[in-house]
C-alpha cells in the first residue's frame, strides 16, 4: 500500500503533415490517411484522489469554452477507465490547457489521452500502453496518438497508428485563434464539395492513393525541412476555407513571412507554418504577429513524446 499522491501528467498537441480523406463511412466517420507529428505544445492534466466522485476544472487557453461536465474527455476518460477496470476510486481532474480549443491540434484528445495515463497510475490498474490506446480510440480518433506521440502514420478513422522514424527537429510557427471549427463541419463541408454520400465500410478506401503521406514519410527521413515543407498537404483545408475564408489570408501571411511552407492542421483553424531553424522561426512569427493574422502566434518544434507522467508528489 502506497502513500496517497498526486500525479501530474502531460500530453503533446498534434499537427498533421499530410491528411488525406475518403468519401464517409455508414457510421458518418472518414477513411484517412495521415501523417502525425507531437509539438512542443502541452496539454497538462493534474489528478488528486477523491473519495469517489470524478470531477474537473480547466484552466489556461481556451479554458471558458471546455466543458466541465460529464462532457468533459478528460471526465469521460476517467469513467470509462473505472468501469472497464472496476475499481473504485474517484480522481479531480486538473487540466490546464495549451493546446487552443477546437484547434485542430487534438487538445480534447490530448486531455483524455494524460487522464487516462494519470488515472491508471492513481488507481493501479496496470493497464499496458496498448489498453489505454484500444480505451483511447473508444474516446476519440486523435485520443490514440495523443498517447502515442513522435510521428506517426494514421490510417482508419485515424486511430490506427504505425510510427515513424522521422531524423532531426522541425521548427512550426502556429498562428492560433480565438475561435474554433467543429471537426464533423469541415468534414461534411469536405463532403459537400466534393458531392459525396456515405458509402458501406468495406468500399470506404482513401480517393488517392496516398502519394502524400508517402512523401511526408520520406521527408522525415530527410532530416530536411526544405523537403517536409514541399510535402505538407491537407485535404480538409479547402473545406475549412470554405467555411471560414480569412483562413486564406493566414496561410497567405505565413508565405509572406517567409516561411518555407503553411498548412492547416487536422480539420483547422490552426495554421501551422514551417522554418528552416529556431532564427527563422522567431523572425517567420515576429512578421506573423505584426501581420495581425491571428489571435496569437507562437513557436513549437517537434517530434515530442506522447502522454507522460512529468512529477508525482509523494
Ligand atoms: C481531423 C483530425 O483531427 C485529423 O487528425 C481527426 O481525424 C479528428 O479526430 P477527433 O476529433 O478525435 O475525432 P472524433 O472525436 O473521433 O470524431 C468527431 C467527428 O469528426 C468526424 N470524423 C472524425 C475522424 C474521421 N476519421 N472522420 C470523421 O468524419 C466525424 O463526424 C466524427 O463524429
Ligand atoms: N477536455 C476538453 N478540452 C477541449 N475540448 C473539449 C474537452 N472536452 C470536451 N471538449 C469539446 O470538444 C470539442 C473539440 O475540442 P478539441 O479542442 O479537442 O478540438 P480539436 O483540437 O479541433 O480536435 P481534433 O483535432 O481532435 O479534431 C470542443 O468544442 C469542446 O466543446
Amino acid at each position: 500500500m502506497r502513500l496517497v499522491r498526486d500525479v501530474r501528467v502531460r500530453a503533446p498537441g498534434k499537427i498533421n503533415l499530410s491528411l488525406t480523406a475518403g468519401p464517409p463511412r455508414e457510421d458518418g466517420y472518414h477513411p484517412l490517411e495521415t501523417v502525425f507529428q507531437a509539438v512542443s505544445l502541452y496539454e497538462e492534466v493534474l489528478a488528486r484522489p477523491t473519495g469517489g466522485e470524478i470531477a474537473v476544472e480547466t484552466r489556461g487557453r481556451g479554458a471558458d469554452r471546455v466543458p466541465d461536465d460529464e462532457t468533459n474527455l478528460a471526465v469521460r476518460a476517467a469513467h470509462l477507465l473505472r468501469e472497464r477496470t472496476g475499481v473504485d476510486g474517484g480522481v479531480h481532474l486538473t487540466i490546464t490547457k495549451q493546446v487552443p480549443v477546437a484547434g485542430g491540434m487534438a487538445g480534447g484528445s490530448a486531455d483524455a489521452a494524460a487522464a487516462l495515463v494519470a488515472c491508471d497510475d492513481l488507481w493501479e490498474t496496470g493497464l499496458s500502453r496498448a489498453a489505454l490506446s484500444e480505451l483511447g480510440a473508444e474516446l476519440g480518433a486523435d485520443v490514440p496518438f495523443a498517447l502515442a506521440g513522435m510521428s506517426a502514420l494514421g490510417t482508419d478513422r485515424g486511430d490506427v497508428l504505425t510510427p515513424v522514424m522521422s531524423r532531426g527537429t522541425y521548427h512550426w510557427v502556429l498562428a492560433v485563434q480565438d475561435w474554433g471549427l467543429s471537426t464533423p463541419e469541415v468534414f461534411a463541408e469536405l463532403d459537400a464539395l466534393r458531392g459525396d454520400v456515405a458509402v458501406a465500410e468495406t468500399q470506404a478506401i482513401p480517393r488517392r492513393e496516398g502519394s502524400a503521406a508517402g512523401d511526408v514519410v520520406a521527408a522525415l527521413l530527410s532530416a530536411d525541412p526544405l523537403v517536409l515543407a514541399r510535402a505538407l498537404h491537407n485535404e480538409l483545408e479547402e473545406a475549412a476555407i470554405g467555411l471560414r475564408p480569412e483562413l486564406a489570408d493566414v496561410l497567405a501571411a505565413a508565405d509572406r513571412a517567409g516561411a518555407l511552407a503553411a498548412v492547416l492542421s487536422g480539420s483547422g483553424p490552426t495554421v501551422a507554418a514551417l522554418a528552416l531553424d529556431a532564427p527563422h522561426a522567431a523572425s517567420v512569427a515576429g512578421v506573423m504577429r505584426g501581420a495581425e493574422a491571428a489571435a496569437d502566434v507562437l513557436v513549437v518544434t517537434g517530434p515530442m513524446p506522447g502522454a507522460r507522467a512529468v512529477t508525482a508528489v509523494g
